[in-house]
């Protein structure tokens, strides 16, 4: 059986240093906030919020929710953000995806302030990502949650073959960001990608980010790789699974997240760790 990375409890270590340094700026009378702007009723995304709100409120934050109906116009969206981003209360900001197709995607989330955009999805932030700058910005939460898992277990990434399947900006591309600039030689696959085992045979290291179920099994890995699995997708008897076929590949890697209990929670406690780092930064700057 492979070494499970484990999610659930790495989070809890990162949410417990996260709630220290909570504790500190609040003893300088500083309390970060958080705003979520979540927009309709798609079922998954209030439970993600829920969860956020939950965790934000026990390490001590200040959580906002801005709740909003699917048939907001997307000018009225902007003056959202623009409230926010004015809010001297709130130093962190995520607007949920998916939003309603009639609202600009990307219009909404280049609105954000970079200094507050705590998904790093501003491209100013995801330029220097990119660009490999030293300093402060926010990072994208779930590859920056993936990146302090494989650190936790101390997975050696320079040299190694890795491969990205999926190339949305708020996975797969600032994923292949980081492992590049880890060191890692990467493959960014995606829908048009025809044979998607021809890469995955020959990895160290495979993320997968499809909400395909089933994408991968045993024949697509190599003995010994390191699986981390983003997908979450429901199986015939309504069990939350990823896209990897776990029970087929478990006995042939090294190193695999479980689904639930691997990246999930990862994203959620990065979110949290980013949220006090914008506050830290903007303190840094006399804001
Ligand atoms: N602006 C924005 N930023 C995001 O980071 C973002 C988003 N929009 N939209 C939706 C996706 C999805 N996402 C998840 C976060 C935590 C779990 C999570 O905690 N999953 C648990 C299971 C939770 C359950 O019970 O369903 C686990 O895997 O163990 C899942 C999915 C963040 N996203
Ligand atoms: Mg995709």
């Amino acid at each position: 059986m492979a070494i499970l990375l484990d999610g659930k409890k790495t989070a809890s270590e990162l949410n417990e240093t996260t709630r220290k340094r909570i504790l500190k700026l609040k003893q300088c009378g500083i309390v970060p906030g958080l705003a979520v702007v979540i927009v309709g009723e798609d079922q998954a995304s209030q439970r993600y919020v829920r969860n956020k709100h939950k965790l934000a409120l026990k390490l001590g934050m200040n959580s906002v929710i801005k709740e909003v109906p699917a048939s907001i116009t997307e000018a009225q969206l902007l003056a959202l953000i623009t409230e926010l981003n004015q809010d001297t209360t709130i130093q962190a900001i995520l607007v949920q995806d998916p939003l309603p197709k009639h609202i600009n995607e990307q219009r909404i989330m280049q609105s954000i302030s970079s200094t507050k955009d705590v998904d790093g999805f501003t491209a100013v932030n995801v330029g220097q990502l990119y660009l490999n700058l030293t300093g402060n910005y926010p990072v994208a939460c779930t590859p920056k949650g993936i990146m302090t898992l494989l650190e936790k277990y101390d997975i050696f990434l320079r040299g190694k073959k890795a491969v990205v399947i999926g190339r949305s900006a708020i996975v797969g591309k600032p994923m292949a960001a980081l492992l590049v600039n880890a060191g890692a030689s990467v493959s960014i696959l995606h829908r048009y990608t025809t044979e998607i085992a021809e890469y995955t045979r020959d990895a160290d290291l495979i993320i997968s980010a499809t909400g395909v179920l089933r994408l991968l099994g045993a024949e697509a890995v190599k003995p010994g790789a390191v699986i981390v699995d983003v997908g979450q997708n429901l199986d015939e008897t309504g069990h939350l699974v990823g896209d990897v076929d776990f029970n087929a590949v478990k006995d042939k890697v090294a190193a695999i997240t479980p689904v639930p209990g691997g990246v999930g929670p990862m994203t959620i406690a990065t979110l949290m760790q980013q949220t006090v780092d914008l506050t830290e930064w903007g303190l840094a700057n006399g804001k």
